[in-house]
């Protein structure tokens, strides 16, 4: 059955054991144990992990997938000929970088999904499980017989321009601009687009991401788990003679082929699983009083590291709201930080920046590298009326924030960057005068 991405329905909440079979084999799973010796209609048990087997009981996450064929079917993985693109900068800079929007292919090259990943930055490392990586991606066609999954981490996909209709092995999810998706770690997807697309794209290894502790903001507010929506069972059986399975794999890329699709799973439950989510739910919270609330209150996702309140990456907004705060000055900070900020903007302006930071762009602030509001951001902040505004209307920016040290690689280093950046900040004049 060709996948039809018109009117899908999913399953809401966050971290749920859910449990989906499509309505064309409703009885797919097996009732009260995992393996049985032989499974409903002929499907092969597989079980995914996401975390240890030991993992405690309120991280631990795995899935059961039903499916036509078990995923083993396919033959050796070969090196794909694009590592250099992946290869790091071996001489870090601290300075502030901003990217010009990515360009998007042309007309005359037809590139999907996966052909045009685009790594930007990354830290941590790989091998070690711990860390994370920043890309771009820009494409123009639909990925055909061929899927991607990821052995090193989990994908959070925010898409810039174009709808992406993903395919994944536990159903079909639309995401549109102002919506993102996550792809845990191993899981297969594939992408169709109908022009033009692009977008940010985060992976954190040795993690997954939670939606953040609320602590005295109470049960409600920020993301709310209703709002996360997961796939439901969806299977195609469909034999080809080429079917591409790419895989990324300690930070190279491989391919193998097999004869069949891998959107096998007729019927699967668990907790480990992908999911989306509308960034026009986030309920704002912040200051009806004075002063700038850290933009931790904007978190929407977090992919904790091994250190309490320390995250690998965390993933915040900044949506449209109202700014109130009394006798203050209302945009970003003037600051420095311990941890690495690169943000992106999916469409309108970001208040800190009147000029040069364009939707499918990006800047990156690194560890301790002083940022803030521009001159002429400063200047009319410091003296505008103080009435309640709307902020950020029609606009949504992003961050992607880490604890570590990041690295850009040696391509975005060189390609697509506006060197004048640091020209934005030089205007900042002196309005100190000593008391008589
Ligand atoms: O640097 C930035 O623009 C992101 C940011 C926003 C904010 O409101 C406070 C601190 C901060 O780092
Ligand atoms: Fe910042």
């Amino acid at each position: 059955m060709a996948a039809d991405f018109g009117n899908l329905r999913y399953q809401s909440g966050f971290g749920n054991e859910f449990a989906s079979a499509d309505p064309r084999v409703p009885d797919a799973l097996p009732e009260g144990q995992n393996s049985p010796q032989k499974c409903p209609h002929g499907l092969y048990a597989e079980q995914l992990s996401g975390t240890a087997f030991t993992a405690p009981r309120h991280t631990n996450q795995r899935s059961w997938l039903y499916r036509i064929r078990p995923s083993v079917i396919h033959t050796p993985f070969t090196p794909l000929n694009n590592q250099d693109v992946f290869a790091i900068d071996t001489t870090p800079t601290p300075n502030q970088t901003r990217w010009n929007p990515f360009p998007l292919p042309s007309k005359h090259e037809r590139k999907d999904f996966a052909d045009n990943i685009y790594t930007v930055a990354k830290g941590g490392s790989v091998g070690a499980r711990s860390g994370l990586e920043i890309h771009v991606y820009s494409c123009n066609a639909s990925m055909e017989n061929r899927a991607v999954y990821n052995s090193d981490g989990d994908y959070l996909i925010v898409p810039q321009q174009g709808v992406l209709e993903v395919k994944t092995e536990f159903g079909l999810m639309r995401v549109e601009p102002l919506e993102i998706c996550v792809i845990p770690q191993g899981i297969r997807f594939s992408v169709n687009v109908s022009g033009e697309s692009r977008g940010y794209i985060l992976e954190v290894y040795g993690t997954h991401f939670q939606i953040p502790d609320l602590g005295p903001i109470g049960a409600n507010g920020l993301a709310n788990p209703r709002d996360f929506q997961t796939p439901v069972a969806w299977f195609e059986d469909v034999d080809v003679e080429n079917f591409e399975i790419l895989n990324k794999y300690q930070g190279h890329w491989f391919k193998s082929v097999q004869d069949h699709s891998p959107f096998d799973v007729v019927g699967w439950h668990g907790n480990y699983c992908p999911y989306k989510y509308d960034l026009r739910k986030f309920m704002v919270i912040n200051t009806v009083s004075f002063d700038h609330c850290d933009p931790s209150i904007f978190t929407v996702l977090t992919a904790p590291s091994l250190k309490p309140g320390t995250a690998i990456a965390d993933f915040v907004i900044f949506p449209p709201r109202w700014g109130v705060a009394t006798n203050t000055f209302r945009p970003p900070y003037f600051h420095r930080n311990c941890m690495s900020e690169y943000m992106g903007l999916i469409a309108g302006c970001y208040e800190a920046k009147e000029t040069g930071f364009r939707p499918g762009g990006g800047s990156l602030h690194s560890i301790m590298t002083p940022h803030g509001p521009d001159a002429l951001c400063f200047e009319k902040a410091s003296n505008e009326e103080l009435k309640p505004q709307r902020v950020a209307e029609g606009t949504m920016s992003f961050m992607f924030e880490s604890s570590l040290h990041l690295f850009i690689t040696n391509r975005a280093k060189n390609e697509n960057i506006d060197v004048d950046y640091w020209k934005d900040w030089q205007p900042i004049k002196k309005h100190f005068k000593l008391p008589k």
